[in-house]
């Protein structure tokens, strides 16, 4: 699927919700310590108020002990002031003691609320979503909120307040000044309004950006073999460079817009300040204003600079915290389809009876005018049953194959398991029932003990090695830590045969009553292949499986075989019984048989070349070169 054509991708064309829904969304996250950020609030209030008193102070100083020239009068006075700006400084101090906490904590709540939704969302929600998305929100937009949360937020309800009584003192010192102050001040509202709209748009446009670039960047880490076999790095590095200046363009277009606004705000200020200072004077003179008043005027105006200028990047902060907020939500509000059923049935002891019954299926991106890429398969399988299922490529095997564990639900028909509706299961007894491996055996980081036990965990050694030597795993024990080695992340650092052998186990010591392996010997050469399905005979005998077989030999490891045509079963049959009526199976047989033949023959070739010696390949070299 292409980038661009993911629906989280680009901004919203129209707010969706303003700033302060997107925000207040958070209070359930943030309630639990909303009485620390208060009392933190509260701290920088006082600290703001405590800056708002100064010049009051200095009003008293100016018009008492200065006027009267009484120097005695003024140290008292200037103590004031040095314990105001000491009282200031400690509740500066108690905000950022108070707010540090909590804010972390309300981060890692949502982070743990956004991982266990990705957890439990449906694997069609994975294929939509770029995992770079979703990697973003988690780490970028919620430190934004973290941040907004302990600096931001409580800033802005202090910067207000500040504006508001210091407004207010304005008032009650000088209504005349006052009222031309916040009139020459009035145009900062337009410009702000002009802001937001712009910046909105941009700002969601740079997190999606940061989305995307961190999708790359995962992408090319998670194949950079492939980028390097194929000597692709240069050309993956343009393409990374070029979202990266996407991104820087698009963050510069942010920092322009903020520095307008910076601006704007700086400038409006002044202007008022000179026209109030020339009116000022004027009314000092004709004595209508004291000299301690006017200069305390003055001083409140300076200190009222800071919550007027910061009302820029508070404001962008304010925009960039509720698009973090519209982005998290976008994850937590996706509706999970696959769920739980309010009553779930139980199968105390399953017998592994398994039946597609008129199944049918279609991704969410499917065309309306497309069939149904499962287009009504009926299939039965009896308990203990070892059933393959063939088919050319793209007929949809592997995904009748997700659809008994629930990876995907049904869109139609029913999958029965013991008779069971597997829809009305609970998902935990439904995955514990029934186990799968894929061909692309995806191993994480942890030790192969971890790994193999995952569906498991409970398991005992014994149960352990067992698996083990029914996937010919026998390997992992001569690993340096033995089955407690670390494997790199995804097990890259096992060949392919030996993380399909490790995925196997672990689908095995599940003991599961069904086991649906979807092509996952395929890595394997062909003796450690006929040494495995040996082994898998012993567990198959007990155990319903449900194979997609690729190779001829996986097909006689079955009792029957299903031949799956255009989304159908086609045809069910022992395989002698198929090869001598259905005329498509023996098509799929023979193709079957003639990819397995090319592949040996590759492996032969690679096996004869490993066993060349390299003299003996110089000497004939050099011969040739004669
Ligand atoms: N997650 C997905 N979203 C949309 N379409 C998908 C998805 N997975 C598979 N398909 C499409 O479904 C079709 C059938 O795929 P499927 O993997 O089930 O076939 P298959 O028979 O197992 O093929 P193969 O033998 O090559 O593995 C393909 O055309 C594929 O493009």
């Amino acid at each position: 699927m292409s980038s661009s054509s993911l629906p989280h991708q680009s901004p919203p064309a129209a707010k969706p919700i303003g700033h302060l829904s997107a925000l207040g969304r958070l209070l359930p996250y943030i309630r639990p310590v909303l009485p620390r950020l208060l009392l933190g609030t509260f701290a920088a209030l006082l600290s703001a108020l405590l800056s708002l008193a100064t010049p009051m102070v200095m009003r008293l100083l100016v018009d008492g002990p200065l006027a009267a020239a009484d120097a005695a009068a003024v140290w008292p006075v200037a103590l004031l002031i040095l314990a105001l700006a000491l009282g200031e400084a400690f509740f500066v101090f108690m905000r950022r003691f108070l707010v540090t906490l909590p804010s972390t904590q309300v981060e890692a709540t949502m982070r743990s609320a956004l991982y266990r939704k990705l957890q439990a969302l449906p694997v069609a929600f994975h294929d939509r979503w770029q995992s770079g998305q979703l990697l973003s929100r988690a780490v970028q937009d919620l430190g934004m909120i973290r941040r907004f949360s302990a600096f931001g937020a409580p800033l802005l309800v202090v910067n207000a307040i500040t504006l508001v009584v210091g407004i207010v003192i304005l008032f009650v010192w000088s209504p005349l000044l006052a009222s031309v102050f916040v009139v020459l001040s009035a145009p900062i509202v337009f410009v702000a309004l002009r802001f937001e709209r712009r910046y909105f748009l941009v700002s969601r446009a740079a997190q999606d950006q940061a989305g995307d670039l961190a999708t790359t960047v995962e992408q090319s880490i998670h194949g950079i073999r492939v980028l390097k076999a194929f000597g692709r790095g240069r050309h993956a590095l343009e393409g990374f460079t070029s979202q990266a200046s996407t991104l820087r363009e698009t963050e510069i277009d942010k920092a322009r817009m903020d520095g307008h606004l910076w601006m704007w705000l700086t400038i409006v200020p002044y202007i008022s300040y000179a026209v109030c200072l020339f009116i000022g004077v004027g009314l000092a003179a004709d004595g209508q204003l004291s000299v301690g008043t006017l200069a305390a005027f003055f001083a409140i105006a300076m200190v009222l600079n800071w919550p007027i200028e910061s009302i820029g990047f508070l404001f962008a902060f304010l925009i960039d915290a509720s698009n973090a907020s519209r982005r998290f939500h976008e994850i937590i509000d996706s509706e999970n389809t696959i769920v739980d059923p309010a009553e779930p049935v139980s199968i105390a002891q399953p017998r592994g009876s398994l039946v597609f019954e008129d199944v049918h299926f279609r991704y969410q991106d499917a065309q309306p005018r497309e069939r149904d890429l499962v287009d009504g398969a009926t299939l039965a399988l009896e308990p203990g049953e070892t059933m393959a299922l063939i088919g050319i490529t793209g007929s949809g095997k592997t995904t009748l194959t997700a659809l008994p564990t629930r990876l995907y639900d049904v869109t139609g028909g029913r999958v029965l398991l013991d008779g069971v509706d597997v829809r009305d299961l609970s998902l935990t007894e439904l995955r514990t029932h029934v186990a799968m491996a894929f061909e692309d055996a995806t191993l994480f980081s942890a030790s192969v003990r971890d790994n193999v036990l995952m569906g498991a965990p409970d398991a005992s050694e014994a149960a352990l090695e067992r698996a083990l030597a029914i996937a010919q795993a026998g390997f992992a024990r001569d690993l340096p830590k033995g089955l407690d080695t670390e494997i790199g992340e995804e097990g890259l650092s096992l060949s392919g045969g030996q993380r399909q052998r490790l995925a196997l186990a672990r689908a095995v010591a599940a003991a599961p009553a069904v086991l649906v392996l979807d092509d996952p010997l395929s890595a394997l050469d062909v003796e450690t292949e006929a040494l495995v399905e040996e082994a898998l005979r012993s567990v198959l005998e007990t155990t319903t499986a449900l194979i997609v077989a690729h190779r001829p030999s996986t097909v006689q490891l079955a009792d029957r075989v299903a031949l799956m045509r255009d989304g159908r079963i086609d045809d069910v049959g022992t395989h002698s019984e198929l090869l001598a009526r259905n005329e498509h199976y023996r098509f799929v047989i023979t193709s079957l048989e003639e990819t397995e033949r090319d592949r040996q023959s590759i492996e032969t070739v690679t096996g004869s070349m490993a066993a060349i010696d390299l003299d003996d390949l110089n000497e004939t070299s050099e011969e040739v070169a004669r």
